[in-house]
């Protein structure tokens, strides 16, 4: 029988996998808050093991605010690197596993074909740097992984990209969004789904997989979407990345082949606007109340 404790719980990806398992009705899952089972704490995450001695722990605490990471590199490599490292070993000593959510951004983002797992990661921003750290330091530390790298996450919980355009489409005339960065959004309900299944399947296939939705789009048409399905009237302006200076370079390409997490799994994702579709009409009834 599994026993599943989630570390980063308050956090988006920590709120879908409550809510996920609730529908699932899966009851041996404990969500402890960051005060209680602070990543970077090995006495605080002793105890944590000692006391609900999981079969499985999932990773979801990051520090991923992608532009700050680029001027505060010590402390995202903390959370991404030495708070994965102290998991991993916290695993190691009590005999579970890990899955350990990671990230598109771990690529360079140059590819003219979806990404394979196998692909050389090269990141190019601080975040994508200190992420692929963190996914080395478990798989050397722990055989009994998965590493699940997904993109562009959004849900009706926390901050994400949805959440900030339908805000800024509600408050703005016009927008500039950028067109020339391509990849897939995640519906972070979907990735939670996908994480129980693997854990239940209870099968072992440890490794590296990608998850994404399914589909291929640009910021500007994942906006487009989002102002389209929430009838949202505002002007939108493709632009490229060169007009809209950030921080942090994003990769140009970042589309996942999620042929491996399919096929051993036997998971179905669903299609990109699709799931978007259900967030928003989750937000709208939230909205209501
Ligand atoms: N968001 C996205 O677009 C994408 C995310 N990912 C990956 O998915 C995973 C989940 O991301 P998401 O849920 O969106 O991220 P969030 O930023 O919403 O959640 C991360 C959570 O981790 C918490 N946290 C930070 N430091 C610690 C610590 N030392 N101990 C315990 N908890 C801590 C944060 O708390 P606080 O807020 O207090 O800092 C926050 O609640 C991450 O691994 C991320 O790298 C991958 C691709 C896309
Ligand atoms: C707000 C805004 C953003 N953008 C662009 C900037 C950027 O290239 C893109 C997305 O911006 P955000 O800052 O919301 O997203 P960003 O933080 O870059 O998202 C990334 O987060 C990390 C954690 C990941 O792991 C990635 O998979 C990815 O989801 O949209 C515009 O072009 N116009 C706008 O008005």
């Amino acid at each position: 029988m599994e026993n599943i404790v989630v570390f980063g719980a308050s956090g988006q990806l920590g709120q879908c996998l409550k809510k996920v398992a609730a529908i699932k009705g899966i009851t041996s899952i404990f969500f402890p808050p960051e005060a209680e089972a602070n990543i970077l704490d090995a006495d605080l995450l002793g105890k944590v093991f000692e006391q609900y001695k999981p079969t499985h722990a999932i990773n979801c605490a990051a520090y991923t605010a992608v532009d700050k990471a680029e001027d505060d590199i010590d402390l995202a490599r903390k959370i991404n690197k030495t708070g994965a490292e102290n998991l991993a070993i916290q695993c190691k000593a009590h005999g579970a596993a890990l899955v350990q959510v990671s990230t598109d951004f771990v690529f360079k983002g140059n590819t003219p074909y979806p990404l394979v797992e196998d692909d050389i990661a090269e990141p190019i921003s601080i975040y994508g740097l200190t992420k692929l750290e963190g996914e080395q330091d478990v798989a050397a530390i722990l055989p009994e992984h998965y590493i699940i790298r997904t993109s562009w996450l959004y849900s009706e919980f926390a901050n994400n990209f949805v959440k900030t355009m339908l805000k800024l489409g509600a408050d703005r005339d016009e927008l500039k969004i950028i067109a020339d960065q391509v990849g897939t959004p995640t519906y972070a309900i979907d990735l939670a789904s996908a994480i129980l299944d693997i854990i239940a399947a209870g099968e072992g296939n440890y490794g590296i997989y990608h998850y994404s939705n399914e589909g291929v789009t640009s910021w500007y048409d994942f906006a487009k979407g989002i102002f389209d399905i929430s009838n949202t009237d505002v002007k939108t302006y493709p632009i490229r990345t060169s007009e809209y200076p950030t921080r942090a370079i994003r990769p140009a390409f970042s589309v996942m082949d999620k042929s491996r997490i399919k096929k051993t799994f036997g998971i179905s994702i669903p299609y990109w606007r699709d799931s978007l579709i259900v967030c928003i009409k989750e937000l709208e009834s939230i909205n209501k109340i």
